[in-house]
């Protein structure tokens, strides 16, 4: 496993990431789908540590991912859900990160509603001087760096398999298409598709993008262009992220209806035949069906590559705790 250009403790954004350390990820994950072919899918690289996964916010496949990588190299594991939790008894954050600490915590996976929780526990395990990691698994709408790398790996294996590599996508088209604002899917997907040099068109409603987005990615080798209407932004596209509206973060009437935003912004088969023929589409999960994407694309297997995000996702997640995690042991 190639861990070269890895000096990072923890991994909280993708905003500074180097090609380096991307093309580090992504080789360590191809390394580790290897591994996750195999009859015994397990290797002994993190025996004796202790992974806690601390959602403060509902999950499926990051908490399940994170859990699952931990226990194929290994790790002990600790789950935590706030709503069955003595947060519910008014115990802070802060304070449940030191109880996990006490029990004696390697690495910290942290989801929360809020952005800077993660960064927040990283600096308090920092300034007790404890050789903690800190993931962030999604904070807010601001960052969810290992879906941004899960979507980069799905994206570079299929185009190399054997060396999946972030400069594979230089110059590929790649909407991202719905509620850009509120995801920080969408930030992460930014900072890492920029990187590459990829041309990356964003689409949505106004309401749901911003103008302020034109400035992202600003010294970034790939460029950022945003359009209020779809059919732009999937004109000859090399691949497709569908996002799901973000009910949970919007305060205000933000949209007219579903019916009407899936008229406008759906991905449906008619709609491809705007992009490339090879398109394919990608959605972070979890789908409405029928909302941002028809069933029948999200089902169809020449497109839809939403499976392959979650299989990714073990691999990844097996990288980023190897890459943090093994220097201890
Ligand atoms: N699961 C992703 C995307 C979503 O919820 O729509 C996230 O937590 O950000
Ligand atoms: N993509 C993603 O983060 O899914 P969950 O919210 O189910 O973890």
């Amino acid at each position: 496993m190639s861990s070269t250009t890895w000096n990072r403790h923890h991994v909280l954004s993708l905003s500074d990431f180097t090609n380096a350390e991307y093309n580090t990820v992504l080789q360590t994950a191809a390394s580790f789908m290897e591994v996750l072919s195999r009859r015994t899918k397990k290797v002994p690289t993190l025996q004796g540590q202790v992974v806690a996964n601390l959602f403060f916010e509902p999950s499926t496949r990051t908490r399940s991912s994170f859990e699952l990588a931990a226990k194929r190299l290994s790790a002990d594991t600790l789950n935590f859900a706030s709503a069955t939790s003595s947060i519910t008894k008014g115990e802070t954050i802060l304070d449940t990160a030191k109880t996990y600490l006490a029990m004696g915590t390697d690495i910290m996976v942290i989801r929360h509603k809020e952005a800077g929780v993660p960064q927040a526990i990283a600096a308090e395990m920092d300034r007790l001087g404890v050789r903690v990691n800190v993931l962030n698994a999604g904070d807010g709408q601001h960052e969810h760096p290992s879906q941004g790398l899960l979507d980069l790996f799905t994206i570079c294996t299929l185009l190399d398999a054997d060396s999946p590599q972030i400069e594979l996508l230089k110059d590929k088209k790649i909407a991202i298409v719905g509620d850009i604002v509120h995801s920080r899917v969408a930030r992460s997907n930014i900072w890492s598709f920029t990187a590459s040099g990829a041309h990356v068109h964003l689409a949505g409603p106004p309401t749901l993008l911003p103008k302020l987005f034109a400035n992202y990615g600003e010294d970034q080798p790939g460029k950022l262009f945003l359009h209020w209407e779809l059919e732009p932004a999937l004109q000859d596209a090399d691949f497709v992220m569908t996002l799901r509206l973000q009910k949970e973060r919007m305060t205000a009437h933000l949209l007219p209806s579903l019916r009407e935003y899936h008229q406008m912004y759906g991905i449906t088969h008619s709609r491809l035949e705007l992009c490339k023929p090879e398109v394919k589409i990608l959605h972070p999960g979890p789908v409405n069906r029928g909302v941002e994407i028809s069933s029948e694309v999200m089902d169809d297997p020449k497109f839809s590559l939403i499976q392959n995000q979650v299989s990714s996702g073990v691999a990844i997640r097996m990288a980023l705790l190897y890459l943090i995690g093994s220097g201890k042991s």
